[in-house]
């Protein structure tokens, strides 16, 4: 019998601890449709680039607008505070690893020029590009307007995690159905890892919902605060919440997950746990393209008194475009994503991201070491 006084705990999983089931029909890949909205914004490949300094710069969001997906530019980054960026991120990259938290947490005082904001929404824009813009909630209310008229298509809010209700004696909290309604434009909002937080949030009007707390390669939240549910229930479960909002209201608002992923089969596992897209951090931040020089920060590292996140080497390897569509001759599912979600989509009967949302899916503790021993013991 369960006593009200015990709190119960639920079982989470994650990537490595799930596997897809394939389907009974198979499909074409080729005639697989990988598409997804934020919106009435379009994208080709369900992909987007972080919201992180070595990740995406005006031209990171230039080169996935052209691939078919989105970056999102951190309107509170180093974009947004330094006209010469490229100086700043070369010093980190050389800066040893010992000093490089000083370094940071320096640099990210320097005031954030909201004209400089509008200067990389302008040359996103002018080069073609889709443009995004996330800031924290406390920023949203100034720079939403300011990223809106230099012409931006999506604003994101995003924090370790943001709700729909905040509580202050000091301040007002930021009310998404005021924010919704006052911008023309989508707004994209994170991070959740809740049914609960999520269908709020999509009741204020958000467009699309960001999903993960901790994941990411380059984050520490996890160790410094405890906090967070692994991708898959943590996708499952927003995911849901979107189903039941679909139903309430017709509308249907994306689900992104955001962080965690190293490899293709985790990226297949969260569009089968019910993503709408993906969000990339230090899978992109490899990229020959990539602002960061073959290293990837978290954007909390250079907080002034509790950093969460930490720098870490994740080298430079090939052209974006080859991470993300190959050809690749690398065997570890770390590049060809594109390639990757529409294999399984032919072999689960997908036609489309929300029939691959409805593929059956197993608890696997095995998937990553069944029949894997000479690969384990690194006889290759
Ligand atoms: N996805 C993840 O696990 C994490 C992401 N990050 C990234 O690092 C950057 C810094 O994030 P943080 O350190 O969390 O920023 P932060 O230190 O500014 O914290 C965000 C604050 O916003 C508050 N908040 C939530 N909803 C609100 C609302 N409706 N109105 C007003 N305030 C609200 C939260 O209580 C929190 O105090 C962001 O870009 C974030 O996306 C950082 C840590 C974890
Ligand atoms: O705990 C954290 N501390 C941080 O400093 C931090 N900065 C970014 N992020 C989140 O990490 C995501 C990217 O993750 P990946 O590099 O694994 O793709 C991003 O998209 C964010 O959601 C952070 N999380």
């Amino acid at each position: 019998m369960t006593h009200p006084q015990f709190k119960e705990l639920r079982r989470s999983y994650g990537f490595d601890e799930v596997a897809i089931v394939p389907g009974d029909v198979t499909i074409n890949p080729e005639q697989t449709d990988i598409g997804f909205a934020i919106g009435d914004v379009k994208f080709k490949i369900p992909v987007i680039a972080a919201a992180m300094d070595a990740v995406t710069d005006v031209k990171m969001a230039v080169k996935m607008s052209q691939l078919g997906g989105l970056a999102v530019l951190h309107g509170e980054g180093i974009q947004a505070r330094y006209h010469d960026a490229e100086a700043v991120l070369a010093e980190i990259a050389v800066t040893p690893q010992a000093e490089v938290t000083a370094l940071l947490q320096k640099i990210y005082t320097e005031p954030i020029k909201d004209d400089l904001v509008a200067e990389r929404v302008k040359a996103i824009k002018a080069a073609g590009g889709t443009a995004a813009v996330a800031c924290m909630p406390a920023n949203a209310k100034r720079l939403a307007p300011v990223v809106a008229e230099a012409g931006a298509d999506i604003f994101v809010v995003a924090s370790t995690v943001t709700t729909a209700r905040h509580i202050s004696k000091s301040y007002r909290g930021l009310i998404f159905s005021e924010l919704c309604s006052s911008l023309k434009i989508p707004v994209m909002v994170g991070n959740c890892v809740s049914y609960s937080a999520t269908l709020e949030l999509m009741r204020q009007g958000v467009s699309a919902v960001l999903v993960g707390v901790g994941p990411g390669a380059a984050c520490t939240s996890r160790e410094v605060l405890g906090l967070g549910v692994p991708q898959i229930t943590a996708t499952m479960d927003c995911a849901a919440a979107r189903e039941t909002y679909l139903a309430e209201t017709g509308r249907y608002v994306s689900i992104i997950t955001d962080g965690g992923f190293k490899k293709g089969g985790d990226f297949c596992k969260a569009i089968a746990a019910g993503a709408d897209a993906a969000m990339f951090g230090s899978i992109i931040a490899q990229a020959k393209e990539a602002p960061g020089h073959g290293y990837h920060w978290g954007m909390s590292h250079p907080h002034p008194s509790l950093p969460r996140g930490t720098r870490i080497k994740v080298g430079t390897t090939v052209p974006l475009e080859q991470i993300l569509f190959g050809p690749t001759s690398v065997v570890d599912g770390s590049q060809n994503f594109v390639g990757a979600l529409k294999t399984v989509m032919g072999v689960c009967g997908a036609a489309t991201i929300r029939d691959m949302q409805r593929a059956e899916m197993v608890i696997a503790p095995a998937i990553t070491t069944e029949g894997k021993s000479y690969q384990l013991s690194k006889c290759v």
